[in-house]
């Protein structure tokens, strides 16, 4: 058999999936057969979770349903609170996410069992429980109270009002529910690989999305949405941010939002969805000056290095201008994410093979009698 190396992956394919698909000829993001773009144009968060877990766009009566399952599964057991309490002073958002799901594995009474039904189940709970975990985590490491979910408003509302203390005017309800549809699931990122490598030994669902979240943490994954945030912040002006874009490209440095994988050269299709979103935020709020700041990085950066931005790139001063914590940007990714995450887990259990790639070795080699003792 001959043994192919690719750097990175880069070009490999890892899986068979009936989820999702880059189709970079015809210039779309697939989801279950339908363009991720049009259908976060049209349809809600619920819709595209029920979507990717059965294959169909949900019936009012399904929809509902689906409401239903994820409010029943809204309240976390207490013990987490009191987790969470433990850890370090600063330990960061993404960790104290990592370590509530981590938890829910122990008050799963089934753990061994990962029929479709049972890992069904687990997805609606780990749905339900996400708002709670990754805004309750964010507010005792950061010595606020725990926020109780309120299951009179939307998913979204909910998600919004946890983090923020405030419900969100119909504007950021629907925003933020787009950048929720956005971040729902984009084929074989590292995150999502990791999930299904750690699924393909039969471990089990919260595992797998533990070992994402540390995934998603880093910059060159989900981490780059507050990395962008930052840089805006710190550049302040247009002039500055020019500046501190062309400054980090004479340094070498590799400018967060920008580039991909499977993208390349081109425009995230995502991205351009943001884009829209915060001329629409700059509008209501009569403060612009954060649409004009990206589109000037955008122009430097197609310039300079013919690269284009990702969807952190216009998701983070979104964020921004939806009052948002930074802090909670990459946890919120991971928020949105989870119906993806758990979609891919369950196909990979349903049809399993155990992930164990070879090595290119270019270490040396030794004979023992060689060694004089
Ligand atoms: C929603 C998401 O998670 S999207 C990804 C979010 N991450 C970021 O925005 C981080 C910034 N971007 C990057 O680091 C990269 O573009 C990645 C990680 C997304 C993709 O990486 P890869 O496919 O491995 O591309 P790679 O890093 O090899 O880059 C290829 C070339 O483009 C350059 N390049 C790629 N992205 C950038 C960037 N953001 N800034 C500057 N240069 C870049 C590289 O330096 C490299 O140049 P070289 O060939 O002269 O050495
Ligand atoms: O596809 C990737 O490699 C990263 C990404 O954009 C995502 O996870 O949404």
């Amino acid at each position: 058999m001959e043994l192919n190396y690719s750097p990175g992956l880069d070009g490999i394919i890892a899986a068979e999936t009936k989820l999702s698909f880059l189709d970079t000829v015809g210039s779309q993001i697939v989801i279950r057969g339908f363009d991720l773009i049009e259908l976060s144009q049209r349809y809600s968060y619920l819709d595209i979770v029920y979507l990717l877990l059965h294959g169909e766009i949900p019936i009012t009566e399904q929809r509902n349903d689906l409401q239903d399952k994820l409010k029943s599964n809204y309240q976390v057991p207490l013990e987490i609170f009191q987790i969470f309490k433990l850890l370090p002073n600063g330990t960061h958002a993404m960790d104290g996410l990592r370590t509530g799901i981590s938890v829910l594995a122990g008050y799963d009474q089934q753990m061994n069992d990962r029929s479709t039904e049972k890992n069904l189940g687990r997805a609606y709970r780990l749905l339900g429980s996400m708002p709670n975990i990754v805004a309750n985590s964010y507010r005792v490491l950061n010595g606020q109270d725990v926020v109780e979910p309120d299951s009179k408003l939307s998913y979204s509302a909910n998600f919004y009002y946890m983090i923020t203390g405030r419900k969100p005017t119909s504007l950021e309800e629907e925003i933020f529910d787009q950048s929720l549809v956005l971040y729902s699931e984009h084929e074989m990122p590292n995150s999502t690989f990791t999930a299904r490598v750690i699924a393909s030994t039969q471990s089990d669902l919260y595992g797998a999305l533990t070992g994402a979240v540390a995934s998603l943490k880093g910059n060159l994954h989900g981490g780059a949405n507050e990395a962008v945030m930052y840089m805006l912040l710190e550049a302040k002006t247009v002039e500055g941010f020019e500046t501190l874009l062309k400054n980090k490209l004479q340094n070498k440095e590799k400018i967060m939002g920008f580039g991909h994988r499977v993208y390349m050269k081109k425009m995230d299709p995502r991205a351009q969805i943001m884009k829209e979103a915060l001329y629409k935020l700059c509008l209501e709020q009569g403060d612009d000056r954060l649409y004009h700041m990206c589109e000037a990085g955008e122009k430097v950066m197609v310039q300079e290095k013919g690269l284009y931005p990702n969807l952190d790139y216009y998701a983070a001063p979104v964020y921004y201008m939806l009052g948002l914590p930074i802090e909670i940007y990459t946890p919120i990714f991971f928020g949105s994410r989870t119906i993806g995450l758990c979609a891919h887990v369950i196909e990979q259990h349903d049809n399993n093979r155990l992930f164990r790639p070879r090595v290119h070795y270019i270490g040396e080699r030794h004979n023992l009698e060689e060694l004089s003792v």
